[in-house]
């Protein structure tokens, strides 16, 4: 990693995800993916998996291809059966994964709150139907495109996720003039929220046009 990417995602660790939302239309999954556990801000580049069939011995092979700082991102196709529990969330962070993010239910909640400083996961719900080992996918799915929440995810995409939920960056990029429009208000909003609750003129402070 060269220092200047190491720089942009500690950029991207520190600003906030909503100020991105005033500057970036594309690329917010559905809200229907949300936060299972309370995390830190996650960025990392995303390894995808297609679970056209809730086959265990798949999400095994994805978690061995994982490498540090990614984050798992997997479709599950007809969105009953979570593949990700305990055991896996703790083998993602034995590869030094950041974070899962499932179009799909998780289970095993409990000890997914335990690892949750180290292991952001986002889901559908929760359910106890978990995956089994049959085998039907036979090597087909990690690293395969997937739609996550409506947004189109490949492997080596970011993945930013907060309480909000979850943006994709394609390609590992952002705009540098984004990026630093959305640092800047957010350098900014503090002053405008400590004038608004001093009293100071609405009509002064909100604009209602360009
Ligand atoms: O095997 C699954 O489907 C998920 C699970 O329970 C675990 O990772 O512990
Ligand atoms: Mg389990």
């Amino acid at each position: 990693m060269t220092l200047e990417h190491a720089q942009l995602l500690d950029a991207l660790r520190e600003v906030e995800l909503p100020t991105l939302g005033h500057f970036i239309e594309d690329g917010f999954v559905d809200p229907r993916v949300h936060p299972v556990t309370r995390s830190p801000q996650l960025v990392g580049f995303a390894r995808t998996l297609d679970l056209r069939e809730p086959d265990a011995y798949e999400v095994n092979r994805a978690l061995l291809a994982a490498r540090p700082g990614e984050v798992l991102v997997i479709r599950v196709a007809g969105g009953a059966h979570a593949p990700v529990g305990a055991v896996t969330a703790r083998a993602a962070i034995a590869q030094g994964a950041v974070g899962i993010v499932v179009d799909g239910p998780v289970t095993d909640v409990q000890a997914l709150r335990e690892t949750q400083d180290r292991l952001a996961v986002y889901a559908t719900g929760l359910t106890a139907r978990t995956t089994k080992r049959t085998g039907a996918l036979a090597g087909s799915a990690v690293d395969q495109p997937v739609v996550i929440g409506g947004v189109p995810v490949s492997t080596g995409d970011l993945v930013l996720g907060d309480a909000h939920g979850v943006l994709v960056l394609p390609g590992g990029r952002i705009d540098p003039e984004v990026l630093s429009a959305a640092q800047a208000s957010d350098r900014d909003e503090p002053e405008l929220l400590a004038r608004i609750a001093a009293g100071e003129s609405l009509a002064s402070l909100l604009p209602i046009g360009p």
